[in-house]
């Protein structure tokens, strides 16, 4: 098996989490939320790490999670929090990075108020889709392979499988 990762990056409520774990059991590789590592590590929920350290400390948990997954984390999926490819400059160096996209419009369709919740920088709708636009440019670059994540799940899955065919 290959032991490149599969990066997944896109903007809050693109599907990363829900794609990553879908192609996690098609691919048979192990899945990794970066999220979630960071609430496992810190024993406390994204909310409460922004709510009780701010953004600031957030941004650096996430870059020493992303400096542990360049060195010790091979063949496996990976799915990013949305501000990652933003201070992380170079996520090719942990993997494929691949980019799920969908229209601001659709994301809004997708998160629903407990969705919203848990996410600090999305309780604010005109705060988010600013922050929509100037990510966008940004997942542009840092994306190999870019899948349009308006499709049910099962076919942006198949979508990455035939596009990384290393998988
Ligand atoms: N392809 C899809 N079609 C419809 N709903 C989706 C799709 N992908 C994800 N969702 C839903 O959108 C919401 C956000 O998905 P999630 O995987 O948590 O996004 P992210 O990890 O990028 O923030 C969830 O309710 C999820 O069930
Ligand atoms: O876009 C962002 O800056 C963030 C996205 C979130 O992850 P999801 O993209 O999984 O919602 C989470 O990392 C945090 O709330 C900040």
């Amino acid at each position: 098996m290959c032991s490149e990762n599969i990066v997944l990056i896109g903007f809050m409520g693109s599907g990363k989490s829900s794609v990553g774990r879908l192609l996690s059991k098609k691919s048979g590789r192990y899945f990794l939320d970066a999220d979630t590592l960071i609430e496992s590590a810190q024993g406390k929920a994204i909310s409460s790490i922004f709510e009780k350290y701010g953004e600031e400390y957030f941004r650096e948990l996430e870059k020493e999670s992303a400096r542990w997954m360049a060195e010790c984390v091979k063949g496996s999926i990976i799915s990013t929090g949305g501000g990652m490819p933003l201070v992380v400059e170079r996520l090719h160096d942990i993997g494929k990075v691949v980019y799920l996209k969908l229209p601001f419009e659709k994301i809004l369709e997708r998160i629903s108020p407990e969705e919203r919740a848990k996410r600090p920088l999305f309780q604010d709708i005109e705060k988010a889709k600013n922050l929509f636009n100037l990510r966008e440019k940004i997942y542009e670059e840092q994306a190999q392979i870019t899948v349009n994540a308006n499709h049910p799940l099962e076919t942006v899955v198949d979508e990455i499988l035939l596009k990384c065919d290393d998988i």
